[in-house]
């Protein structure tokens, strides 16, 4: 599956790497998602004001808007060390007691995609975050002996994109559950130019609007472009970023205004210039477009549905008539004895509806 998009969620190592020095360090730092920070403020203070471990937190929310930066403020907050982890990471149950074992007390767990955790260890977090304790299995077969192990109290932060795939007993032992949305173009435009600032980047106010406007709602995206834009900056101008230097920029690296790249224009493309606007399954959209099903359906399609570009029904995926107007195109007039039946104020007949179900 492609993942090496300018405008995909998702960074490697190298990108986390450079994403460390454009962090937030503090909640009064940190952009956006106001009713998130306001919530998780008063959890902190509280806990602080008791002078106790702060409640475990979930945080759910698409790659990049910022979820492993909160968990790094509430351990700064709370004064706590943190502890990285994720789900994928631990493969076994003891993988997961070694590393509860060894936290100090009032430690910042951060555990992401904790959706991926396997069972076993699922199953022992559910204990270690309620009651402080795990009990560790020695031996095997009849012998074996599950000895019960004392935690010092810690916070868990748990990441996920899925929460909808978190069991309920697990949900329920957050004590505090945050939603994460797609940022606002304005509060993107902040975070650019806090990023500039700190990158020593000339970046002018149509610029950071222009790049906001492109970054698909995710601070990840638009701090890289960003650096793309920078770099175009420099090499081909003064290096001042204008709106028509981000424009132009961008235009190279094929992101249109919307955000969308190559792979997004093509799904949009195919279903409008060679279905007819859909609906049409997803194995035969995504060998019109050359792609594996899974990369149409994981790596353009939430964002499309999102902008109101494509929609799924049962039958099918069907651009919408912005996909039509976006690439330039009229979208086809609704069938005329729906039109004609619309003016009536007469619902249509169940068949007429159905048809080609
Ligand atoms: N609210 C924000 N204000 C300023 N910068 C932000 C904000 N949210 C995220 N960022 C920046 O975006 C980048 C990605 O954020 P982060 O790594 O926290 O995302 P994430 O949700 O944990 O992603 P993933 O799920 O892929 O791990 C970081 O460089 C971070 O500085």
């Amino acid at each position: 599956m492609s993942t090496d998009r300018l405008v995909g969620g998702a960074a490697d190592d190298e990108e986390r790497a450079v994403e460390a020095a454009l962090r937030p360090t503090s909640l009064d730092e940190f952009i956006g998602q106001d009713r998130v920070r306001d919530q998780l403020g008063l959890v902190l203070d509280a806990a602080r004001a008791r002078g106790k471990t702060a409640d475990h937190v979930l945080l759910s929310g698409g790659p990049g808007l910022g979820k492993t930066t909160l968990a790094m403020i509430i351990a700064g907050e709370m004064g706590a060390p943190l502890r990285l982890t994720s789900g994928p990471a631990i493969t076994h149950a003891g993988d997961l007691a070694a590393i509860l074992s060894s936290l100090n007390e009032g430690e910042v767990l951060f555990l992401d995609e904790i959706h991926r955790l396997a069972r076993p260890a699922e199953e022992m977090l559910y204990m270690a975050m309620e009651d402080f304790r795990v009990d560790v299995v020695v031996g095997k077969g009849p012998g074996a002996t599950a000895i019960p192990l004392e935690l010092p109290p810690f916070t868990l932060v748990g990441a996920t994109t899925r929460a909808g795939l978190l069991p309920a007993p697990l949900r329920d032992r957050f004590g505090f559950t945050a939603h994460m949305d797609l940022y606002e173009p304005a509060e993107l435009e902040l975070v650019l130019r806090r990023s500039a600032g700190l990158l020593k980047v000339d970046l002018r106010p149509d610029g950071a609007s222009t790049v906001a406007r492109r970054s698909r709602g995710t601070p990840r995206i638009a701090n890289r472009l960003l650096r793309r834009v920078r770099d175009f900056a420099e090499v081909r101008g003064t290096g001042v970023v204008t709106g028509p230097v981000a424009s132009a920029a961008l235009e190279i690296y094929e992101v249109d205004e919307l955000g969308l790249d190559r792979l997004d224009r093509g799904v949009l493309t195919a279903l409008v210039k060679l279905f007819g606007g859909g609906p049409v399954g997803l194995s035969t959209l995504a060998v019109a477009v050359g792609e594996e099903p899974e990369t149409v359906e994981v790596v353009a399609e939430p964002f499309l549905v999102r902008a109101g570009l494509l929609a799924r029904t049962p039958r099918g995926r069907i651009a919408t008539p912005a996909a039509w107007h976006h690439l330039g195109l009229v979208p086809p007039a609704p069938a005329p004895v729906a039109v004609a039946l619309a003016r009536q104020d007469v619902p249509l007949p169940l068949d007429a509806a159905d048809d080609g179900a």
